[in-house]
């Protein structure tokens, strides 16, 4: 697409796959200035007319395929199995998280995407948010003195066994320990230096909780469960105070930055709160039936934030985005797979 058209026509995306986050990325795409969703593909005809007469979308394909090779398509949101399928028709992809099982297949992905010329995102969302830019900007100001160490805790009690833990939530907390401890790349890859790791008897890990040293001496540690719940808070240790997340850590609306100093730390300064409240043009959709089903997830209208990069960078003409680039997620997926072998 072209970036200099006087007004330039929307983004045409397909949602490939029906279930409960495609319930919230369609309303978001909906809402979405410069974007328009034009086709849904799911695994069978019943399948794509149900969501697509629920959400008016106009095109409805009875496969993946049919939908991400519609020709009048740009934009793909596609779950982690198809999206070489869409990057080999020529679109630019929006992909869930987690975008593969490991880093040799997140690598082939990427890989794809380079050489056919298309944009790949990670929907690794958090990324994408306010907060976290600010997270950055504070951390950078040396309003806690140096950074020496983060934690990171994404704990539900939903889906034990189901899929792995690592992939499902602890990827959160890995790509939070990079974005505040990791640096611009050319520092040496952050390492793992300890694991323990639970396994349901389907194979699937359902807690871990890691230790990973990032260069410069900083320390990450973070815990991640299906079968159990945590307050699912993160926090930024420094040597002048600390930077709280609280829940929801991962699509995140404020920062609470506390000074410490004095003996043993203990003179706290009044917490500092830093809020990014979510966008509020953005709300829960009525469906052609007349029913208001809402956001299936917590602060979902925050999706709209990875979107909206999506449609800039299609605009653009962008192979990746600056905000989540392919070094950065192939090394969260890396840490993953590093944490998911440990000791075995
Ligand atoms: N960014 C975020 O906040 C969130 C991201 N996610 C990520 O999104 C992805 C999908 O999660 P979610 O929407 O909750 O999952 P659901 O189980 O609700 O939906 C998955 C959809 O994928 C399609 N599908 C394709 N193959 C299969 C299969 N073998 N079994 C079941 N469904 C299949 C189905 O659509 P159809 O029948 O139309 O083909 C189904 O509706 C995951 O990777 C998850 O980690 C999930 C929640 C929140
Ligand atoms: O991506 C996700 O996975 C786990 C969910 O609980 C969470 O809300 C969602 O964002």
């Amino acid at each position: 697409m072209s970036s200099g058209e006087a007004s330039p026509r929307p983004v045409r995306w397909a949602i490939l796959g029906t279930g409960s986050i495609a319930n919230d990325m369609v309303q978001i795409l909906k809402q979405l200035e410069g974007a328009e969703v034009l086709a849904v593909g799911s695994r069978s005809a019943e399948g794509a007319d149900r969501f697509g007469s629920r959400w008016g979308i106009p095109r409805r394909y009875g496969t993946y395929e049919d939908a991400a090779s519609d020709a009048d398509v740009d934009v793909a949101l596609r779950h982690p199995q198809d999206c070489k399928m869409a990057i080999s028709n020529g679109k630019a992809v929006l992909c869930e998280k987690s975008m593969s099982p490991d880093a040799t297949v997140a690598r082939e992905v990427l890989d794809a995407a380079s050489d056919a010329g298309v944009l790949f995102v990670h929907g690794v969302w958090s990324r994408f948010f306010p907060a976290m830019a600010r997270l950055r900007e504070i951390i950078d100001s040396g309003k806690i003195g140096t950074v020496r160490s983060a934690r990171a805790s994404f704990c539900q009690n939903d889906g034990a066994g189901s899929c792995s833990a690592l992939l499902e939530t602890g990827i959160y907390c890995a790509q939070f320990l990079q974005w505040v401890l990791g640096g611009s790349g050319g520092e040496g890859e952050p390492k793992v230096r300890g694991a323990c790791r639970v396994v349901h008897e389907s194979g699937n890990d359902e807690h871990v909780s890691a230790i990973i040293e990032f260069p410069g001496d900083r320390v990450g540690s973070f815990e991640c469960s299906l079968a159990h719940c945590s307050g699912r808070s993160a926090t930024v240790y420094g040597t002048g105070g600390v930077i709280d997340v609280s829940f929801p850590f991962w699509c995140p609306t404020s920062v609470t930055v506390t000074r410490m100093s004095g003996l043993g730390s203990q003179k706290w300064e009044e917490p500092e709160v830093h809020e990014c409240p979510l966008p509020e043009d953005i709300a829960p959709l009525q469906t052609e039936d007349g029913e208001t089903p809402g956001f299936n997830f917590v602060n979902s209208q925050g999706l709209s934030y990875e979107a909206r990069e999506v449609n800039r960078c299609v605009r653009e003409g962008l192979t990746e985005s600056p905000l989540f680039n392919s070094r950065q997620c192939l090394e969260i997926m890396k840490l993953i797979e590093d944490i998911g072998r440990y000791g075995s």
